[in-house]
């Protein structure tokens, strides 16, 4: 397998542009190619000089990426080259393309819709592989579908609501109303559960917070460093060698976890020491999973303590390391300190118990297994934005038909609802919101 360098043209004058830096070495003009159709070239400078030979492909409006004409160039990936070209093709007419442009005409130009399209910026930085068959689905539309059954959904019961309110001019709860109550519900639960889903995704796509903790020197580098196998955390014999906080990204089945060795927490005259201290009871705070380590090979005391308030509230994992060494720690000591906690022996010189404790991080973090479903999803703010906003106005639609009022201020509820809904498929927009999300994409997508 190997890697080659794309030029890509789109616009009007793009084949015309093309012909003047590619020739054909069936001597055949390029305007004539087929689309979708490989044809070998030889790329030629101003001075008419073959600079490299490649490969050029068509692809005629409509039919193409952006659905205008599209040309690309395929040569061989050297920056010189590809640098080259884009200058000869600029000489000849052309200008590079802004961030998403490609993208964002493909919007434009109404073949893809703009969550489709925001899914193209995700994919390009995506860093989980669960992640990414999500994505496909965006990309493909089928949340753009989802979202267009919701909006039938929500236009059918907004007719039914205003038949009632023309034919009857009865106020007050009735059976009709509260059925529609129950329909309004049913839709803004649906959209409710995908906005928590998303909201729960971004967690696994930034990377779930792992911090491991324990005293000092009972081997929380050492784990750090047995986990991602490589040495990236200092470990010495003496306690209170790590300092700073330590993070670093590492992919259990597909999923990113941010494993972050922390300063060895006891109570410390150092300056230096108090700062790291405070540093990992920040992380403590913020973790989705903390591991606390006891080294088995001595009695517990009050430092393994202090840290059972701190970890209470937090999911967690105890681990009795260098089960190499005679043990002086009994497990039902351990277990009255952490009571119902299932109790990991590793030893992180070794590498024993790794794998089992990575499984038991997997098997904590239930979501992961449970809860994830690689279906399509809202992968930015503005889309969950949206989502949590549609479903706000369904409750208060579905609140003011169970309270009686006039059929009118629930209607403009529902509009409100779905205009958040079309706003996500890019309808209705605003265009300055459009442009500042193709300026966040890199240049060439
Ligand atoms: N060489 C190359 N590879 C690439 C891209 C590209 O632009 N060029 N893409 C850039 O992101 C992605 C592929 N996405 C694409 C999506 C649609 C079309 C396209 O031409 N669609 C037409 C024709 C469909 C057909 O013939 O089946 C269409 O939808 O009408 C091209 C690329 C990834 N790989
Ligand atoms: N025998 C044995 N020694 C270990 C094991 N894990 C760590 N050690 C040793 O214990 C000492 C402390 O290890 P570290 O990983 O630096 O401990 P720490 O918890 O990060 O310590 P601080 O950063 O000081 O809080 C080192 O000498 C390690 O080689 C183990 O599983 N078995
Ligand atoms: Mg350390």
């Amino acid at each position: 397998m190997g890697a080659v360098g794309i030029v890509k043209l789109s616009g009007n004058d793009s084949i015309e542009i093309a012909s003047k830096v590619c020739r054909l070495r069936s001597g055949k003009e390029i305007k004539k190619l087929p689309s979708f159709k490989l044809a070998l070239c030889d790329v030629i400078d101003n001075n008419n000089k073959a600079l490299d030979e490649g490969l050029v492909v068509l692809m005629r409006e409509p039919f193409s990426y952006t659905r205008e004409n599209v040309v690309e160039i395929q040569v061989h990936s050297s920056p010189l080259i590809i640098q080259k070209i884009i200058q000869i093709c600029i000489n000849k007419g052309a200008r590079l393309a802004e961030p998403g442009e490609f993208t964002k005409r493909a919007f434009l130009n109404g073949r893809i819709s703009l969550n489709q399209a925001e899914s193209v910026a995700e994919i390009v930085k995506v860093q989980s592989e669960k992640a990414l068959y999500s994505l496909y689905k965006n990309l493909r539309g089928m949340f753009g579908e989802k979202i267009s059954e919701w909006q039938k959904g929500l236009a059918f019961i907004q007719a039914k609501i205003q038949v009632e309110c023309d034919f009857s001019d009865r106020i007050g709860t009735t059976d009709l109303q509260a059925t529609f109550a129950k329909e309004i519900n049913t839709i803004r639960q649906n959209i409710r559960k995908q906005y928590d889903r998303s909201k729960k995704f971004q967690n696994l796509q930034n990377g779930l917070l792992v911090v491991i903790c324990g005293k000092p020197n009972v081997g929380k580098s050492s784990l750090l460093n047995a986990i991602i196998g490589k040495e990236r955390s200092i470990v010495t014999p003496i306690p209170g060698t790590t300092r700073d906080a330590i993070e670093e990204l590492f992919l259990i089945e597909g999923f990113p976890f941010r494993f972050v060795d922390t300063a060895g927490i006891r109570e410390s005259q150092s300056y230096i020491e108090k700062i790291g201290i405070d540093k990992t009871k920040k992380y403590l705070e913020e973790a989705h999973l903390v591991i606390v380590i006891f080294d088995q090979s001595q009695e517990i005391n009050k430092e393994d303590y202090t840290l059972v308030d701190l970890v209470r509230k937090k999911p967690h994992i105890i681990v009795l390391n260098k089960s190499d060494l005679p043990s002086k720690i009994e497990i039902k000591d351990v277990n009255e300190l952490y009571p119902q906690e299932k109790i990991i022996k590793i030893s992180a010189l070794s590498g024993k118990g790794i794998d089992r404790l990575l499984d038991q991080i997997v098997e904590k973090v239930q979501l992961i297994k449970d809860n994830y479903d690689e279906d399509y999803l809202a992968f930015n703010f503005r889309q969950q934005n949206e989502l949590f906003k549609a479903s706000t106005f369904l409750e208060q639609a579905q609140k003011s038909l169970e309270e009686g009022f006039p059929i009118d201020v629930v209607s403009i509820d529902i509009d409100e609802a779905l205009r958040c809904l079309k706003r996500i498929n890019g309808e209705d927009i605003d265009e300055k919101v459009v442009d500042s999300i193709f300026n966040n994409f890199c240049v060439g997508k």
